[in-house]
């Protein structure tokens, strides 16, 4: 499609779209459009019956016994071998267990404490405030350790003989811009050292190959694009070859090579196992794996297509539409360089943002100046992209978003 685009190519794509019909699938505003499914994804229409089901028919009726009658404890395996597909690892190397942050923890400190002589984990300045966080917890529990950080496009350079552990985001929070996993997986390869990629922005809506890639450790989160309802279940991955290696720095008794034999001394289980830590969340359980079989039968390739090319109609569209209104495009042009995410920088970003979500178009803001939309292939439409830019276009030919109502910044932005 060359040219000025119209309402009507966008619909013709829906109509050809082959996932179009996963779209009713989910719950979503009756007249709105909500681009925010990379914070929090959309509540697939079967979820409150699973978990009904579960509280109501599991916990309600069968009580304790469901943890081996539904088997309830096989949950974070169960669930990791769902992910496992759309991250391209093996089942054997992925579990659904904590949070993204906690998870990080474990992978850092692991893969720390296994290289003694290496004191540097490198990262990204303005990587997610989460990921540097709980590296300067980890490198200062464990001690003589440093995290370094510098720009992304240094950071092939920068991997030298210190370095135990290049900590990157496969898809920035804000820019959306995707790194090349491939080819940072093998700088840090040829120095000896691991690598730990979050995928909280990518699993779901971004082509993932982590065993191909030959990638380490990995992290993400399951309440994005996997649909696994605020606070779900994350989902962590460990190379099957390293598993043996490795060692976490929370060996709770769930990791415990024999959980019910109640031993004093902490014994790791064999495999990806030896990476949990308690209980598992069992009610957040049910929804992240009613959420996970939204993606059963898609095709992949299909769904990755999909991604790169709402983000480009949006910009597509934005160049056609809203050229003049002061906004940068802050994110990749090209979409093989993009993930499922836009951003557009704008001097008044949130009160523009505010004006669109009160018009019905939810995208959200990233201090101090982005305004991001999300487009999670699964139920996102090709007319949607159209919606938002027009609404977007009239919030700033009105400067609707020019009113004290909506400057008051809110506690989660
Ligand atoms: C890249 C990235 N990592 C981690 C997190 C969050 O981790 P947690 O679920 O532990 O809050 C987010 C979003 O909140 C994120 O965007
Ligand atoms: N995890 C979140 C939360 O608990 C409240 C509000 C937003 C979030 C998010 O997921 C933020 C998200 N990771 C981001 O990319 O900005």
């Amino acid at each position: 499609m060359s040219g000025q685009l119209t309402l009507d190519d966008l619909r013709a794509l829906d109509e050809r779209d082959p996932l179009a019909s996963r779209r009713a699938r989910f719950r979503l505003p009756a007249d709105g459009v909500y681009l925010d499914g990379n914070s929090l994804g959309a509540l697939p229409r079967r979820t409150p019956a699973a978990v009904a089901d579960l509280v109501e028919n599991q916990w309600g009726r069968d009580l304790i016994s469901s943890w081996n009658g539904h088997d309830w404890i096989g949950m974070p395996q169960r669930l990791g071998g769902l992910i496992a597909p759309l991250i391209g690892a093996r089942a054997s190397e992925v579990i659904a267990c904590d949070t993204t942050s906690t998870n990080l923890f474990k992978l850092i400190c692991a893969a720390m404490t296994a290289q003694p002589g290496r004191p540097v984990v490198l990262s990204e300045p303005g990587n997610f405030p989460t990921n540097l966080y709980m590296a300067q917890g980890a490198v200062g529990l464990l001690g003589d350790r440093v995290l370094r950080t510098v720009p992304v496009d240094e950071i092939a350079g920068a991997i030298d003989e210190s370095t135990a552990l290049v900590m990157l985001t496969h898809v920035h929070y804000k820019s959306g811009r995707k790194l090349d996993m491939k080819a940072f997986t093998a700088a840090a390869h040829a120095k000896g050292a691991l690598i730990l990629w979050d995928l909280s922005h990518s699993a779901g809506a971004v082509p993932l190959w982590l065993d191909r890639n030959d990638v380490d450790l990995a992290v993400g989160c399951g309440y994005k694009y996997l649909n696994g309802g605020p606070g779900a279940p994350a989902f962590l991955f460990v190379a099957d070859r390293l598993q043996e290696r490795l060692h976490s720095p929370l060996p709770g008794w769930m990791g415990h090579d024999a959980p019910f034999a109640f031993e004093d001394e902490f014994r790791p289980s064999a495999g990806i196992l030896r990476f949990l830590c308690g209980t598992p969340s069992v009610i957040g359980m049910a929804a992240l794996e009613s959420g996970l079989k939204e993606f059963d039968d898609v095709d992949l390739d299909a769904l990755h297509a999909k991604a790169t090319a709402l983000g480009g109609l949006f910009i597509r569209l934005m160049d056609q539409r809203c050229d003049g209104f002061g906004f940068e495009l802050a994110s990749p042009r090209r979409g093989e360089s993009r993930g499922s995410h836009v951003s557009y920088a704008h001097p008044e970003a949130y009160p523009i943002c505010q004006a669109l979500i009160a018009r019905g178009v939810v995208g959200d803001f990233r201090a101090p100046d982005l305004l991001r939309m999300g487009f999670a292939p699964l139920y996102t439409s090709y007319a949607d992209v159209w919606v938002a830019v027009e609404t977007l276009h009239a919030v700033m030919h009105e400067r609707a978003w020019d009113s004290d109502m909506f400057r008051t910044r809110a506690r989660v932005t």
